[in-house]
C-alpha cells in the first residue's frame, strides 16, 4: 500500500490509509476502529482510536502524547498510563476519538526523557530537566493531529484535556474546539512534583472532573485522584 511518503506534503493531503476495527479490553470490551494514515506531515506512525458517537454531538477528542513507560509499563513517575485509560473508557462509552500522537518525552524521545527523569532524581523539575539536556521545555507540535482530524471529518471537537497549550494549537490549526473537558489528575507517590510543575510553569489546569469513569482496577489500585 503506498503510504505517500515518496511525495511532498501540502496541508489537506493527510487521508485515512486503513480502518481496522478492534475490541478494546481496557475499554469495557467495546468496540473501536484503529486508524492508520497516509501523508502525515511528520512522517510518523500516529494512528487513531475511533468511535462513532451520535451524528448531533460534538465528538470528544484526546490528543495523547505516547508515553511508553506510563502507558505500557505504568510506570507511578507521571499521570499518562490513567489519563490514557480514562480517555479510551470516555471515547468508547460516548464516541469520539483518541489520536495516539508518537511525542514521547513532549516530543525529546524515549532516551532523552530517561535522561531527564535522571535529571529530576538529583533535583530539577520535568522542563529544567529538559533545558539541562539542550531541548525545548515542551517541543510538542499538533499539525499532524489537527490533518489527522481532518482526514477523519472531526473539525469541531470536545478537547478531552488539562494542558491549555494543546486547544490553542489545534484552533490556531483550524480545528474548532467548541469546549476544553477536564481530563482526570492522577496523583501517585512518585508523581507530585511532576504535575505541581505542569500546574504552576505550563498552566495546566489540574481539577477532578465530576464523574471521573474508574480505570480498570488492575491498573488504579494504588492511585489515589486528588484535586491538587
Ligand atoms: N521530557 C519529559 N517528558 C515527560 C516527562 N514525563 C512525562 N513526559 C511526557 O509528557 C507527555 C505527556 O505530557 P503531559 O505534560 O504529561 O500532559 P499533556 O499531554 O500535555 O496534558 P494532558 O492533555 O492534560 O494530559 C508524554 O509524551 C510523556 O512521555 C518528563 O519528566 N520529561
Ligand atoms: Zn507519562
Amino acid at each position: 500500500m503506498n503510504d505517500g511518503s515518496n511525495t511532498t506534503w501540502q496541508p489537506g493531503r493527510t487521508a485515512v490509509r486503513a480502518r481496522v476495527p478492534v475490541t478494546l479490553h481496557r475499554a469495557g470490551h467495546r468496540t473501536a476502529d484503529l486508524v492508520t494514515f497516509t501523508d502525515l506531515p511528520d512522517r510518523k506512525e500516529h494512528m487513531a482510536v475511533v468511535v462513532p458517537g451520535p451524528r448531533r454531538t460534538v465528538p470528544l477528542v484526546r490528543l495523547h502524547s505516547e508515553c511508553l513507560t506510563g502507558d505500557v509499563f505504568g510506570s507511578a513517575r507521571c499521570d499518562c498510563g490513567p489519563q490514557l485509560e480514562e480517555a479510551l473508557l470516555r471515547v468508547a462509552g460516548e464516541g469520539g476519538a483518541v489520536l495516539y500522537l508518537r511525542q514521547e518525552g513532549r516530543g525529546i524521545g524515549l532516551y532523552n526523557k530517561l535522561d531527564a527523569y535522571v535529571l529530576q532524581d538529583r533535583g530539577n523539575d520535568t522542563f529544567e530537566a529538559n533545558r539541562l539536556l539542550g531541548r525545548g521545555e515542551d517541543e510538542r507540535d499538533y499539525s499532524a493531529a489537527a490533518e489527522m482530524l481532518r482526514a477523519l471529518g472531526l473539525t469541531r471537537v470536545r478537547l478531552l484535556t488539562n494542558n491549555p497549550d494543546k486547544a490553542r494549537q489545534l484552533a490556531d490549526l483550524g480545528i474548532e474546539v467548541t469546549e476544553t473537558v477536564p481530563t482526570g489528575v492522577y496523583l501517585t507517590d512518585e508523581n507530585g512534583r511532576y504535575l505541581d510543575a505542569k500546574a504552576r510553569h505550563a498552566g495546566h489546569t489540574l481539577l477532578v472532573p465530576d464523574a471521573l469513569p474508574l480505570a480498570s482496577a488492575s491498573r488504579t489500585e494504588d492511585l489515589e485522584v486528588s484535586v491538587l
